[in-house]
């Protein structure tokens, strides 16, 4: 279907796109009404004038070379480009171009421009600042990341003091009463005994008030650390308190567990301080667990077998057998105790 040419003389005046039609050196002869305001000339000032007139500064030597593109093919593809308003501004267009050829071997060059500025900048401004939310978002993640790696040392360090002797490093009374209670539970079930041990390092007050406080944490420091090389790694040590120690030995009948004590005591013996200027010894009280009895029982008997142990001379071991729960009087209930030496 034709159209009428005053139609196409309408859309040539009301389109919003600039239109302009240019002879085969590129010369304007005519240009719409969009076309001018675009670039901020009058028809008058364009018709005559080569598209050169609109190119950047330095696209300006590319003028013979993008004329000859625009007359040896027939219809350009859409593309953007950048061109210069007269007072210098850089604008942003999309343009499509086609060109007719007469028999005479003149040409007219069709080109329609959009201005596509703004929709540039708003795009470069989004994607701007989505590059700046990412970095943010970066950020937020190694906060975040860097904030939970503290968090886990600081709950780590939380749970270490919470269950560590700060001085000795070993367990504190609360966690060997935890990890005493699995390792109870574990025996009743498969009806293996375990022996309980409490250590005391013997005139300990006597360290303290001749070599001052300080050595005596250090003698208590090196009595731990020699005890923890005497056990297996299933045994569980613990500072009770003060100079006192408790040890729970899994699987470990009363017979095997006098090996242990005994070679404990030796080892304390034998320990250099301080260049043989301290020496120390150590007692202990060492009791069989009997099967399906509280922990507290066996901790308290082991304890009165310490208390024998001292009361006979220091130095030593006392040690018995499991006794039932329910013993009247724990004072009188090692009448068959034995007290090494
Ligand atoms: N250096 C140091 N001394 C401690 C610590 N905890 C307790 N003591 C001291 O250990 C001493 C224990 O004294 P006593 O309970 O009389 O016992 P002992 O002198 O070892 O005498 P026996 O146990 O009867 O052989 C006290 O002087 C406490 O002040 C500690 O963490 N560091």
């Amino acid at each position: 279907m034709q159209v009428a040419p005053e139609i196409l003389s309408a859309l040539f005046d009301i389109s919003p796109s600039g239109i302009a039609i240019a002879d085969e050196q590129g010369r304007y002869l005519q240009v719409n009404e969009a076309y001018c305001r675009l670039f901020g000339y009058s028809q008058n000032e364009l018709i005559g004038q080569t598209f050169g007139l609109i190119l950047l500064d330095s696209d300006k030597e590319l003028e013979p070379e993008i004329l000859a593109l625009a007359l040896n093919q027939d219809q350009s593809a859409p593309s953007e480009w950048q061109v210069k308003h007269r007072d210098g501004r850089v604008l942003f267009v999309h343009s499509a171009f086609k060109t007719f050829h007469a028999p005479d071997g003149s040409a007219r060059i069709l080109t329609i421009l959009s201005d596509v500025t703004t929709l540039v900048a708003t795009l470069r401004n989004m994607q701007d600042h989505e590059l700046l939310l990412r970095k943010a978002n970066e950020n937020l993640e190694e906060i975040v990341s860097n904030r939970t790696m503290m968090l886990e040392h600081a709950n780590k360090e939380l749970a270490r003091l919470a269950t560590q002797d700060p001085l000795t490093g070993l367990y504190n009374r609360r966690a060997f009463e935890t990890e005493a209670a699995k390792a109870i539970y574990t025996a009743d079930r498969h009806q293996r005994p375990c022996s309980v041990l409490f250590l005391d390092i013997d005139h300990f007050k006597s360290i303290n008030d001749q070599f001052g406080h300080a050595i005596g944490d250090e003698v208590l420091q090196k009595t731990a650390e020699k005890i923890i090389t005497l056990l297996r790694c299933s045994d569980l040590v613990a500072r009770w308190g003060g100079e006192e120690f408790v040890l729970l030995l899994p699987d470990t009948p009363l017979e095997q567990a006098l090996v242990v004590g005994e070679k404990i005591l030796d080892a304390i013996r034998s320990l250099q301080l301080f260049n043989t200027q301290i020496q120390i010894t150590i007692s202990g009280g060492l009791v069989e667990r009997q099967l399906n009895t509280p922990l507290e029982h066996t901790l308290q008997q082991a304890d009165m077998l310490l208390y024998q142990a001292k009361q006979s001379g220091r130095n030593r071991l006392a040690s018995a057998p499991a006794l039932p729960q329910h013993v009247d009087s724990l004072l009188v209930a090692y009448p068959n105790a034995c007290v090494s030496q």
